[in-house]
């Protein structure tokens, strides 16, 4: 069994301790918290050790009746690998410890590609995580970028790309963002981060990316035009998608137009969370223009899409599986899912 640590149990972090605790091959040796809070109580309730960054506080959260099993120096003596889902910009400060400790880690989007070398999304690169020591998986919309282009690529050649990012203001546990009432153009300059973050992943894919943030809570929406070397048709696009794992269609005749009723979906679907692992294609929306171009819309789950990804970067990491196909397989059918 793999000892799997995570670093940060927030959005991310607390969705990675079940996706891997759901794995034939791994378990959850701990997860750690800085202050006591609702999903402190969760973490005790699922049976993950707790562990906490400030051990001074371990009486803060004993008063508050939560159990903590030690420090995260503690934590990191137990596990091969470490997922930190700490906060943007504060996973880099821990590299130091990982190396002290001498475990296998792995950064989310927050970070930059430069604190672990290795960018990573299952259906591209797999095999450049196959046995580091450091990954990092890329943010939420990149890596539903990088699965659309990555497949687009592989059939008929992307020779350019453009894409637009509608993105939700906060999480839907979240009190501190926003806009309430505005379009924020995040950022206001082009190209926005997505594009070259996509370099990273696919170093050969021509890509500009805009960026704005909107007053709504789940899902990112995406706008994407690629520019494509050979003749593609509609229905071959569709059926190319419909082989892929981790992007779903989100049928014309279902009658979905938007991130509302794909939410109202997942959670009929009774989907842990009513999270959506998968790229949301919509049907309708996929073009062939006369010139080879490929037009979609595709809706990105923000708290669940890397959270599959993260499972296969743990495998590849630990040489658990020597291809990605057959890490996705048993991600997905331990997680019990198929994409739409
Ligand atoms: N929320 C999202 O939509 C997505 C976030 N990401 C990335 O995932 C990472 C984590 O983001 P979220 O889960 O949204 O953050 P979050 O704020 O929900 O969770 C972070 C957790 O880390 C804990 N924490 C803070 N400082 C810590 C420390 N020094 N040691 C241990 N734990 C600490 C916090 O208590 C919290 O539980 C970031 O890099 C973010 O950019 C990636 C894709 C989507
Ligand atoms: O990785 C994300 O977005 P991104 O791909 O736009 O960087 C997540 O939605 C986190 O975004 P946030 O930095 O607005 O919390």
């Amino acid at each position: 069994m793999i000892k799997v640590a995570i670093n940060g149990y927030g959005t991310i972090g607390k969705r990675v301790a079940d996706a891997v605790a759901a794995q034939p091959d791994m378990e959850v040796v701990g997860v750690s918290k800085t202050r006591p809070s609702g999903e402190a109580y969760i973490a005790n309730e699922r049976g993950y050790p707790l562990y906490i960054a400030d051990i001074e506080k371990k009486p803060v959260f004993e008063q508050a009746g939560i159990a903590v099993a030690g420090d995260v120096e503690e934590m990191l003596k137990k596990c091969d690998i470490v997922v930190d889902a700490t906060p943007g910009g504060v996973g880099k400060a821990n590299k130091a410890i990982y190396e002290l400790f001498n475990v296998k880690a792995i950064w989310q989007g927050g970070e930059k590609h430069e604190v672990a070398g290795i960018s990573f999304n299952s259906s591209c690169n797999y095999e450049d995580a196959y046995g580091a020591d450091f990954v990092r998986v890329v943010s939420c919309n990149t890596t539903g970028l990088c699965r659309i282009i990555h497949l687009a690529d592989e059939a008929y050649g992307v020779k350019s790309v453009f894409s637009t990012m509608v993105r939700r203001g906060s999480d839907p546990g979240g009190i501190k963002k926003g806009p309430v009432d505005a379009i924020v153009l995040n950022p206001v300059t082009i190209p926005s981060h997505h594009g070259p973050d996509v370099n990273t992943v696919l170093p050969t894919i021509d890509i500009v990316t805009t960026a704005m943030i909107v007053p709504t809570t789940f899902m990112h929406m995406h706008v994407i035009r690629m520019e494509l070397a050979r003749e593609a048709s509609r229905d071959g696009v569709l059926d190319l998608i419909r082989k892929h794992p981790r992007i779903g269609i989100v049928k014309g005749a279902s009658g979905i137009t938007s991130t509302a009723e794909l939410r109202e979906l997942a959670s009929d679907m009774n989907r842990p969370r009513g999270d959506l692992w998968e790229s949301c294609v919509y049907e309708d929306s996929v073009s062939v223009g006369t010139n080879n171009e490929l037009y979609l819309f595709q809706a990105i789950h923000q708290e669940a899409d890397v959270v599959v990804e993260n499972v296969d970067a743990i495998r590849a990491m630990m040489k658990a599986a020597d291809t990605a196909e057959e890490s996705i397989k048993m991600t997905n059918e331990a997680l019990g899912f198929s994409a739409i």
